[in-house]
């Protein structure tokens, strides 16, 4: 397993890494159990330099390697003086990976230089980092697409870096465009032609990456080059999140040291914070998707028989766990299992009860999916429980925009439009009217210190609750101003995060369910 996160990963659009958070990345990919951590190109930049620099002191990995990476010497050049090859030299790694090319189009067209000199570039490079005392392993560029228009040509280029002391050639799918038939018969080709290892690089333009790197291994191939996630140039690299499991769990192939496997979903998340990225939620294996529920015939036959029903493999294996959604595409079943994830005492009748009442409100536009907090309140409710913590009487919000000016003319020299809001709220904590007034930058944040202030001394946990994120969407748009509206609140306590959703016409009334329900789930927690 190579994994070049460090070098083609941050080749992604939307990544760019720092030296401490590449550090903190080969931690991760160590924790996994790679063997080898490409972590770099040292001649590109002095990010990559410092990185070579600071590793040897920085970082104790324990599975890993590090392999430094640059391309042969430039056409005509010498090995002596070549920039790109003394960098790899004094990256100060044991391992170089170095690219060439393996496409005859390339070396005259993008190199501009014959055949033969495209050989000698690879061989003399090769054979120049090995006197230097490096382990080479030699990327070959657009291999496929050279093999299928001048294969002999390819090929003459593999057994030069063979020839000058490559310990591996990796086939590289350049451009991505691939498909898996072809190959697993190109790679089977040169398993059979050479009597080095054969590795695969891949990328992801046909879709294909993950696919065409096992049929690679089917051919022999028996060195991954791929990145966490999937990050790569354009549309990515072969995502090592999922051609791992495929090759350790459908084809018996040890891929990482026993017992690292069940680390892949919380490296995959751990790296996707490091390089500021989203998870993807539908990736394969590892992603909050993969494992989750949601079609009632689905949740009913998981039920009845278990993950094997609906799952090809036990989420556990690779870290993930299942999860049960409910929507008004389930049924009495998905909505007791996912009572019995939340904690909640549901009998058959209530499940019932509750799951004609969740289709009847996704009709107006709920979404309890995104929105357990909200869903476990609802699910409480229907097992007969009423939140007593407070109630509301009325609330009323304010907002004044004062312009600048009065019939064009400014009101005095400085003076800028202002926009000031205001909200009272009357709750009743018991046969206890209280009544509070808050200010707020805008009617959500005015109503959530008026409702605090309100509550001010009843229950100390509300101190720990804020909320985090405040997300609005227009579910009919034609109905332009008059539309209704779904505001999704995640809130947190300093521990856990939750969602809560509130649905209407009014945008205010929205947000004050959502608002509510996070409060009242926040104390709940809490104890209150
Ligand atoms: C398929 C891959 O993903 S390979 C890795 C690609 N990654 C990167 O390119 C990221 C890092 N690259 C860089 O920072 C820069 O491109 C550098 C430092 C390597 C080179 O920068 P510059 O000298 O300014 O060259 P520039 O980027 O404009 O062009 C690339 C040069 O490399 C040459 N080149 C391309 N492939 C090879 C090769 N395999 N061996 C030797 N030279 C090559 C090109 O012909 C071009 O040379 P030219 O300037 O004489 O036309
Ligand atoms: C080396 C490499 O990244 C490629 O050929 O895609």
């Amino acid at each position: 397993m190579f994994d070049t996160t460090l070098r083609d990963g941050a080749q992604f659009e939307g990544i760019s890494l720092t030296v401490d958070d590449k550090l903190r990345v080969a931690e991760q990919l160590d924790r996994l159990g790679v063997r080898w951590i490409e972590g770099g190109y040292p001649q590109a930049n002095p990010r990559d330099a410092e990185f070579f620099q600071r590793a040897p002191s920085e970082l104790s990995l324990e599975t890993a390697e590090l392999v430094a990476f640059g391309s042969t010497r430039r056409p005509a050049g010498k090995v002596d003086d070549d920039t790109t090859l003394r960098a790899l030299v004094d990256a100060g790694v044991g391992t170089a990976c170095i690219v060439g090319k393996s496409w005859d189009f390339h070396v005259t067209q993008a190199l501009g230089t014959t055949l033969d000199e495209g050989v000698a570039m690879v061989g003399d490079s090769v054979a120049f980092l090995r006197g230097e005392g490096l382990r080479v392993f030699f990327d070959a560029e657009h291999f496929f697409d050279g093999y299928r228009t001048n294969p002999e040509f390819a090929l003459r280029v593999l057994e030069a870096a063979a020839m000058g002391g490559a310990e591996c050639v990796v086939l590289c799918d350049t451009n991505g465009g691939a498909l898996p038939h072809e190959v697993q018969a190109a790679t089977a080709d040169v398993v059979a032609h050479l009597d080095v290892q054969v590795g695969i690089h891949t990328q992801n333009d046909g879709g294909c990456a993950v696919a065409n790197s096992v049929a690679a291994v089917l051919g022999g191939a028996t060195h991954l080059q791929g990145t966490v996630n999937g990050y790569g140039e354009r549309t990515g690299n072969a995502n090592l999140m999922t051609a791992i499991p495929d090759l350790e769990l459908k084809l018996g192939i040890t891929c990482l040291p026993e017992g690292r496997i069940e680390r892949l979903t919380s490296v995959s998340r751990h790296v996707a914070e490091l390089v500021n990225l989203p998870p993807h939620p539908a990736d394969p294996y590892v992603g909050s998707s993969a494992f989750a529920h949601k079609g009632g015939l689905h949740t009913s036959g998981l039920g009845k028989a278990g993950g094997a029903t609906y799952e090809h493999i036990d989420p556990a294996v690779v870290g993930n766990h299942t999860r049960v959604l409910v929507s008004d595409l389930g049924g009495r079943a998905g909505m007791a299992m996912k009572a019995a994830e939340l904690g909640v005492e549901l009998d058959g009748a209530a499940a019932a009860a509750l799951t004609d009442e969740l289709k009847r409100r996704e009709a107006l536009g709920f979404v309890y999916e995104a929105a357990d907090a909200s869903l476990e309140l609802l699910m409480r409710e229907a097992g007969g429980w009423r939140q007593d913590l407070f109630s509301l009487e009325g609330y009323r919000v304010t907002t004044y925009h004062r312009h600048a000016t009065r019939g064009g003319t400014p009101i005095d020299d400085d003076d800028e439009a202002m926009v000031d809001t205001e909200a009272s709220v009357k709750v009743w904590v018991g046969d206890e009217r209280l009544v509070a007034i808050g200010e707020g930058n805008g009617p959500v944040n005015a109503l959530d210190h008026a409702l605090r202030t309100a509550l001010n001394g009843r229950y100390p946990a509300l101190a720990r609750i804020h909320l985090i994120d405040f997300r609005v969407r227009v579910l009919d748009s034609s109905s332009t101003t008059g539309a209704v509206v779904r505001v999704l609140v995640d809130s947190t306590d300093g521990e856990h995060t939750w969602t809560t959703i509130g649905v209407d016409s009014n945008i205010i009334e929205a947000s004050w369910q959502a608002l509510v329900d996070s409060i009242v789930y926040g104390l709940v927690h809490a104890g209150a």
